[in-house]
This record gives structure tokens, sequence and C-alpha cells, in this order.
């Protein structure tokens, strides 16, 4: 596999260079795909983010949870400590239309606080966003590891009731195979324009429900 440095560039640049039509198309059929799944239909509170650089748009997706009376929330980054954010995400709720503000990095985050802020573990769904991924839904992000740090609670036991972790893609953003680092969390599944790609085996049959054709 090449440095991640350079892959991570590699693959930015692919989602980068789709069109505005492809990327409209690709994040309309995610939502297609994803609002027929009994593990969104059965989410009261989900987590999406902000597009940026490329990145597969939930916002399609967004319109079916507002409908069905979800609650939506973005992440938003902790105080920064000696220059770098080295913190944990924590989710902000979200209501269509409200003001945002750029983040360190440029990303809208909205600007609500206090009792609108939820950690990770209170979320049924989370929608992650991911620079690379590959068929076992392991994940490559954006090189900071703020997804890795906020989720790193999932590898300590087993829940019952936990977020589940759906990463959003184009297909272009997959490659053959990610040998996980000791801290990655794995994703419970990918979906893409094409199809959706399940990880863990716990979760296969809600997934697999009726789908035996594509694997
Ligand atoms: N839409 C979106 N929101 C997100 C993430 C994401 O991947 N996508 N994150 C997922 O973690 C967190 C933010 N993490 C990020 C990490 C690095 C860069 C980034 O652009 N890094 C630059 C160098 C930035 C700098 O230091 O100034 C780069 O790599 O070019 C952006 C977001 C939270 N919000
Ligand atoms: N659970 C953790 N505890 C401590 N450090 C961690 C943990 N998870 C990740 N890190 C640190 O974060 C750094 C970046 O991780 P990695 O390259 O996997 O980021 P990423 O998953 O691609 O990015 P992101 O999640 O922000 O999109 C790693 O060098 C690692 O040291």
């Amino acid at each position: 596999m090449p440095h991640p440095k350079l892959l991570r560039r590699a693959l930015r640049a692919s989602r980068r260079a789709l069109s505005s039509r492809s990327q409209r198309n690709h994040s309309r059929l995610v939502a297609r795909l994803l609002r027929r799944e009994i593990r969104f239909r059965r989410a009261r509170r989900i987590a999406a983010y902000w597009p940026a650089d490329g990145e597969l748009d939930p916002r399609p997706l967004l319109e079916d949870a507002f409908t069905d009376g979800k609650a939506v929330y973005f992440p938003v980054l902790g105080k920064r400590i000696g220059g770098r954010s080295r913190v944990k995400l924590r989710f902000v709720r979200w209501i269509a239309g409200e003001t945002m503000r750029p983040n360190h990095f440029g990303i809208p985050e909205p600007t609500r606080r206090g009792r609108h802020i939820r950690p990770a573990r209170h979320l049924d769904l989370i929608l992650v966003p991911l620079v690379g991924f590959d068929s076992a839904c392991n994940r490559i992000g954006m090189g900071g590891g703020y997804y890795d740090r906020t989720l790193a609670f999932l590898k300590a036991r087993r829940y019952w009731r936990r977020p589940r972790l759906i990463g959003l893609a184009h297909e272009c953003q997959r490659i053959e195979r990610i040998e996980p680092r000791p801290w990655d969390i794995p994703l419970d599944a990918v979906v893409t324009e094409r199809r959706i790609y399940v990880g863990s085996p716990p979760d296969r049959q809600i997934w697999l429900r009726d789908r035996s054709h594509l694997s």
C-alpha cells in the first residue's frame, strides 16, 4: 500500500474530481438505499456531517430524517490544546436552516451549545465521513483521528445498545484492502451510490435481509 499521506491525497483528489452532477446523483442514490434500511428507519437520533472536499453529501438523507421527526446532530470539535485539537468530537443538535460557523478546518458547525450537546454514545446512528474504505468496512479518515478517538469506547466492551456507524462514500473511494491499525474503529456498513457494504458479523443479518444477490 502506498504511503498513507499519498493515498489520502489521491483519494481526496478523486472525490473532488467528481462533477457536481455526479455528486448530486450519488447522494440521492445513497439516500435511496439507506432510507429503506431498518437501522435508519428505527434510529431516533442521527449524526451526520457537513460535506466538504467532495465528500458524499448526506443532506438528501437528512430530509427524510426531518420528515420522520428524527433528531439530527453535527460533530463539533472540542477546544484546542496547544494549537491542535486532540480531543473528541461531540454532537450538537441541528435544526434545518440554523446558522453555522466554520470550525478550525473551515467546516461549518452549529453554534448552539449547552443542552443541545450530546456525546456519541447517546446516538442511534452516526453517518461517518471518510476518505477511503474497503469492502470489509475498514475506514481511512482525514488523519486527525477524531472519529477513532470519539468512538474508542466501543472497543472496551460489547454494548447491547450502541450507535451504529455508517460510512457514506462514493464508489471511487473504495480501495482493495485497508490494514486496520489498533485504534481504528470498523464501520458497521458503508453505503455508496452502488450498494451497501456490510462489516461486522453481529449486524449482518439485519442488513442482508434481502440482498443476497449482492454478496
Ligand atoms: N465534513 C466533515 N466534517 C468533519 C470531519 C470530516 O472528515 N468531514 N472530521 C473527521 O475527522 C472532523 C474534522 N476533521 C478534519 C481533519 C482534518 C481536516 C483537514 O482538512 N486537514 C488539512 C490540514 C488542516 C490544517 O491543519 O490546517 C489537510 O489534511 O489538508 C479537516 C477535518 C469533524 N468534522
Ligand atoms: N483511541 C485513540 N487514542 C489515542 N490516539 C488515537 C486514538 N485514535 C486515533 N488516535 C490518534 O489519531 C491519529 C490519527 O489517526 P488516523 O490516521 O487513524 O485518523 P483518521 O481515522 O484517518 O481520521 P479522522 O477520524 O479524523 O477522520 C493517530 O496517529 C493516532 O495516534
